[in-house]
Formats: structure tokens, sequence, C-alpha cells
């Protein structure tokens, strides 16, 4: 359940009116989402035929300082023609708005419903779509002004180890081997890669479709620069195997990239880089699932996802990345 703040019905009435967007007639707590609270509003619309928007209160893992980035990205990419929801400017112009609530004040902004359906079986025709659609974002932000570092690089990487140290076996004792497998990846890594501004979070929940058509590509706020075959090791890791990490789907790895190349061929630099993107992308999930497994009291009301799905991944990319992307 993703609705931590609360807001009255008056006071989501007034918040609504300063945007141009019609009356208020709706507002619906998500409950899909763990970051952030989420609504789905509806209105009246500008016509008076009805309109309808998410409007997202972000809490704490999100910096306001992010917000001129996300959501300036959000914008540029639409106007580019990508699938992805444009930001609605209040009255002032403005993208997001600070309110207070409860004594605290919180950022939030209104922006554009997309239509469309989360997969949770994706087919070949769906990742093939999806690689398409994640290629023309990493083209159009080229031109984005604006940059923003990985809040889950390396660094991170390395804060998780230290913060788990100790307490792999809680989970798995296998995850013990975890730390010298990070200094493994990093020493490793590709340091020559064309970057561009990428998802860094692309998973089949962060995709909205229509059929075999992406309608919307959502949840930005992992968005950083990075090198852009990394986001495609990413969606590998996170659409072509079970939940589980136990089965991989080759033809679904496949359809991915084969839908990528359709839009932006890769280098060959990159395509030898895929293995090791792959379980970097493997170790950056199974690190933060791990922490928020070991950090998340049992009776929270949101569920802890299990960290050995990535390690499975991981030990998927060491024994078959090679061939896997050949
Ligand atoms: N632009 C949109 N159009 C339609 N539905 C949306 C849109 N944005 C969000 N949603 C819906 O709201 C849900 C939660 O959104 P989102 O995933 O961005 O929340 P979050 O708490 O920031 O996410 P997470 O915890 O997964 O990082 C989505 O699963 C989707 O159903
Ligand atoms: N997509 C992530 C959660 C958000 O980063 C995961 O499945 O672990």
């Amino acid at each position: 359940m993703a609705v931590y703040t609360r807001i009255g019905a008056e006071d989501m009435a007034a918040l609504i009116a300063q945007f141009d967007v019609g009356t208020l007639t709706s507002a619906k707590g998500i409950a899909e989402g763990v970051s952030n609270s989420n609504w789905l509003i509806e209105t009246t619309g500008t016509d008076g035929c009805g309109a309808r928007f998410i409007l997202t209160v972000y809490e704490e893992r999100t910096e306001v300082e992010d917000l001129p980035f996300f959501l300036g990205l959000l914008d540029h990419l639409a106007a580019a023609g990508c699938p992805v929801p444009r930001t609605i400017h209040d009255r002032s112009g403005a993208a997001f708005r600070q309110i207070e609530m409860g004594g605290e004040v919180k950022s939030l902004a209104l922006i554009e419903f997309l239509p469309g359906v989360s997969a949770d079986n994706p087919t070949s025709a769906q990742a093939h779509a999806v690689g398409g659609a994640m290629a023309q974002i990493h083209r159009a932000a080229q031109d984005f002004g604006m940059s923003r570092k990985n809040g889950m690089g390396h660094a991170a990487w390395r804060g998780f180890v230290e913060s788990c140290q100790g307490r792999w076996a809680e989970i798995d004792p296998k995850l013990e081997a975890v730390p010298g497998l990070v200094d493994e990846v990093i020493a490793d890594w590709p340091r020559e890669l064309p970057q561009s501004v990428i998802h860094a979070d692309l998973f089949p929940d962060n995709v909205l479709l229509m059929g075999d058509a992406v309608s919307g590509l959502i949840d930005f706020y992992f968005a950083c620069t990075e090198p852009m075959a990394y986001d495609l090791a990413v969606a590998h890791a996170a659409w072509s195997f079970s939940p589980d990490g136990k089965r991989h789907d080759a033809a679904i790895g496949r359809a991915l990239i084969e839908g990528y190349e359709a839009v932006r061929p890769l280098t060959q630099i990159e395509r030898n880089a895929l293995p090791l993107l792959a379980q970097g992308a493997s170790l950056r999930f199974l690190l933060t699932r791990a922490y928020d497994w070991l950090n998340t009291p049992v009776d929270a009301l949101v569920t802890r996802k299990d960290p050995c799905a990535f390690w499975n991944r991981l030990a998927f990319y060491r024994e078959n990345g090679a061939s896997v992307f050949a």
C-alpha cells in the first residue's frame, strides 16, 4: 500500500484548483509502488469531458533537489515523442509544488495519466517493444541539458555491502560471497561506454502496455547519466527471468535486445560489455533488496522483495553471460 500521506477532500480540491485541469471529481489512493504516495485524480477536464491524472507526493526516498531533473526529463522525452507522461505545470508554470502537511513540507507533482497495464507474464513481442521504447528514450535524452549521478552506482553498492556486513547469513549463507563479487565486478567495469540519461529501473511494473505496444514508461525516479548498455542489462535481468530468477527465457532476452537494436544498434564494445553489466545489474538489485530485507520490520506494510532472486540471475550471468549476449 503506498499512500503514506493523508490529504482531506477539501484540501485535495484546493490543491487541484492550483492547476488548469478542471474541477476535482475524485481522488483514489493507488496501492502499487512503495516509494511515494500516489493518487488517481479525476477532474471535469478543461472541456467538461473529464480527465485523469496521477498525483504524486514525494516521500523520503526522493530528494527535492532532483525533482527539476526528473520532471524536466519527462517533459523533454514526451516532447520528443517518447511514451512517457508529461508533467502538468501549475497555474504559475511550476512543475512541482510544496505544501505543508501535518507540520512537514512535502513536494508533489501532477502527472499525465497514461492508459495500459503492466505485464505479469511478458511475451517476446512485448519485450521487443520495450527494447525499442528504451532505445528511443536513450536517443531522445542525448540533448536533454541536465545530468544526474547514479545514486545506486558503485559507491552505493559499497555502502550496502558495508551495512550488510556480518548479516548475509540472516538472508542466506551463500550471500557471504557478495562482497568479493562486488569488488570483482567494479574492478572489471568498462569505462568507455557511450552514455545518456537512462531509466535504470525498467522492470515490468514500470511499463504500461496496450497489447504488444508500449503505452507508457513510468517511475523515472532512479534515472541518471550512465552507459546506455547498462540500462539494457538491467532490463534483461528484469524481463527475461521468472520472478525467482531460476528460469531464464532466452527468447524474451533476445527480443528485448533486438527491439533495442531496431532503434539504436549497439556498438561492438557495448555488446562485449553486456555480460559484465548484467552481473552489475544483478548485484545492484541484490544489494538494495538485501538492505531492505535486513532493515524492513517483518510486520511492515511493504512486502520485502527476495534478494536471492537476483543472486540466481548473477549466478546465471557468471556462467552463461558470454553465450547469452554473443
Ligand atoms: N503516468 C501514469 N499513468 C498511469 N498510471 C500510473 C502513472 N504513474 C503511475 N501510475 C500507477 O501508479 C502506480 C505507482 O506508481 P510508481 O511505480 O511510480 O510508484 P512509486 O511508489 O514511485 O514506485 P516504486 O515504489 O515502484 O519505485 C503504478 O504501478 C501505476 O499503476
Ligand atoms: N525494481 C526494484 C525495486 C525498485 O528499485 C526491485 O525489483 O528490486
